[in-house]
């Protein structure tokens, strides 16, 4: 382990997933490439994690694991009382819809959709109904109420991101995902794009996990674990950027 300060109340905060074991090869087990080596993580809940580390460490194989998305070689991943590892590829595909909020670099709206439309979509997959308070709260604290009517290509960038992030929030998720949500934005963009997700953890109590490239982004997190090789390589309370340009020197970068 790299810098490691830990929080006070880090042991008391509850997990809303962990993998245990995790492993992940792809290829066979002989001649393959070794993503995950055996992570023990845990996320925390309402909490803004971010996963840092050198290119090819593992960090969007371990996001795609917690997520659903990728089968582990081994090991487990819990979502709350959940092993993802356990479920059928309908149960997971139900669990995701239900239970994940997503958000991209390119924030993949709907194009013949308003932006009203796009946000309730989840909930509309689901058959789900929209909760009125939710919602409002939500379009409020992003400042697109007068946009909703509007579809993507009447609305700025910055504007289509908020309705992204919005889209990711109204079902509630028990973690949201966010991977390199501010690659693709200029630094003004970027900004408002964390700014929001952190307001998400202050304002709602989200759960958040985001993978990046970016010491600026990460040190908008409570926390930063930091992958090297396919292993947990440290973590980071209460980062910097300072602090996590420091840790990313450690690990070669
Ligand atoms: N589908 C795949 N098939 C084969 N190898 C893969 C696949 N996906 C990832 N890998 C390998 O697994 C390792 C970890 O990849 P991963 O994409 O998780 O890293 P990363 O830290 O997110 O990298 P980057 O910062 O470059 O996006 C790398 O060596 C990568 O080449």
């Amino acid at each position: 382990m790299t810098t490691t300060t830990p929080s006070p109340s880090a042991t008391s905060i509850a997990t809303a997933a962990r993998t245990i074991g995790l492993t992940k090869i792809f290829g066979t087990t002989d001649s393959g490439v070794t993503a995950l080596d055996a992570v023990d993580v845990g996320i925390e809940v309402g909490r803004f994690t971010a996963i840092m580390g050198p290119s090819g460490s593992g960090k969007s194989t371990l996001m795609h694991c917690l997520a659903g998305l990728e089968t582990p070689t081994s090991g487990q991943v819990l979502l709350g009382d959940t092993d993802l590892t356990r479920l059928s590829d309908k149960a997971l595909t139900l669990l995701r819809r239900e239970r994940i909020g997503f958000i991209f670099q390119s924030f993949n709206l709907l194009p013949m959709l308003t932006a009203r439309q796009n946000v309730e979509l989840p909930l509309t997959l689901a058959g789900r109904s929209v909760d009125r308070e939710r919602m409002d709260r939500i379009v409020t604290v992003l400042g697109i109420q007068d946009r909703l009517g509007h579809r993507p290509s009447e609305l700025s960038g910055g504007q289509q991101q908020r309705v992204a992030v919005a889209r990711a929030l109204v079902t509630g998720p028990d973690v949201l995902f966010a991977d390199e949500p501010t690659g693709a934005l200029d630094s003004r963009s970027s900004t408002q794009m964390l700014s929001f997700l952190r307001s998400s953890v202050r304002e709602f109590g989200q759960t958040i996990v985001m993978v990046t490239h970016d010491p600026r982004a990460a040190s908008y997190a409570d926390r930063v674990l930091l992958l090297a090789d396919g292993r947990l390589a440290g973590e980071l309370h209460d980062p910097t950027e300072d602090s996590v340009l420091a840790a990313m020197k450690g690990l070669g970068e």
